[in-house]
């Protein structure tokens, strides 16, 4: 099972926009086991962790760790690997014919880097411009926490969060701005806790230096996290 031509990236978690460069790769077989079943394998995987190093699991404070660790990972930090989390984007017509950007900003952030495995923390921003579609604005949050709950490179978040936006709105103009945090950068290795990481992905009519300018001004990247 173990094997590593078993890892492709594949339409596994329901993206409509197949086979992009964005895709989070999954294996072909990510679906096999339910929740359940992935929690009661990753339970014993963290017993084995703690127990090699030297942890007393039979202490009172430690006992609970390897089936609350599990719980977490499969149903909060990476519950965006289930794509039944994915949210349900209710949209309107744009009867009021509104056709300025609509910038919805520091959106909190929370995701986990896939190469350590540590938290990345910050604020990410979006805007888009309607095509006769409006999106609830709390569906943006949502879309933003979705793909946040995954093992992530800041990179292609920030991608995936602009595929679904189009996806959903009908229209490629939208944009998406993430200044995060890296723990990995911050609390280990080389320790630069003042330094943080800007990704942007423009789309449609944000590639024109007037409408990015407009996005870039609204949302003034100095944000504190
Ligand atoms: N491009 C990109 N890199 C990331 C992201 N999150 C973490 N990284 C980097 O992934 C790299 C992994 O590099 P390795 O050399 O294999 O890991 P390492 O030995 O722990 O590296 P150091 O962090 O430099 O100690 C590190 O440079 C991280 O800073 C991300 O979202 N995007
Ligand atoms: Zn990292």
């Amino acid at each position: 099972m173990n094997t590593d031509n078993n890892i492709q990236n594949i339409d596994a978690l329901g993206e409509d926009h197949v086979g992009t460069s964005a895709d989070t790769p999954m294996r072909s077989d990510a679906f096999v086991l339910s929740p359940e079943e992935k929690i009661d394998l990753i339970k014993d995987d963290v017993r084995h962790i703690m127990e090699t190093l030297g942890l007393d699991l039979t202490d009172d404070s430690l006992k609970g760790t390897p089936m609350r660790v599990a719980k977490m990972f499969v149903k909060e930090i990476f519950g965006g690997l289930s794509p039944d989390r994915k949210p349900n984007a209710s949209t309107f017509e744009n009867k009021y014919k509104y056709g300025e950007m609509l910038v919805e900003k520091n959106i909190t952030l929370y995701s986990t880097c896939e190469h350590h495995l540590l938290p990345i923390v910050g604020k990410a921003h979006v805007a888009y411009i309607s095509k006769g579609t409006v999106v609830g604005l709390s569906k943006m949050n949502r879309i933003v926490d979705y793909y946040a709950k995954r093992p992530q490179v800041q990179e292609r978040l920030t991608m995936q969060i602009v595929q679904e936006l189009q996806r959903v709105l009908g229209t490629d103009d939208v944009a998406c701005v993430i200044d995060a945090k890296h723990l990995c950068v911050n609390s280990r290795g080389i320790r630069d806790v003042e330094s943080s990481t800007v990704t942007s992905e423009f789309g449609g009519a944000f590639k024109n230096q007037d409408t990015r300018r407009e996005f870039l001004d609204y949302i003034k990247l100095d944000t504190h996290f």
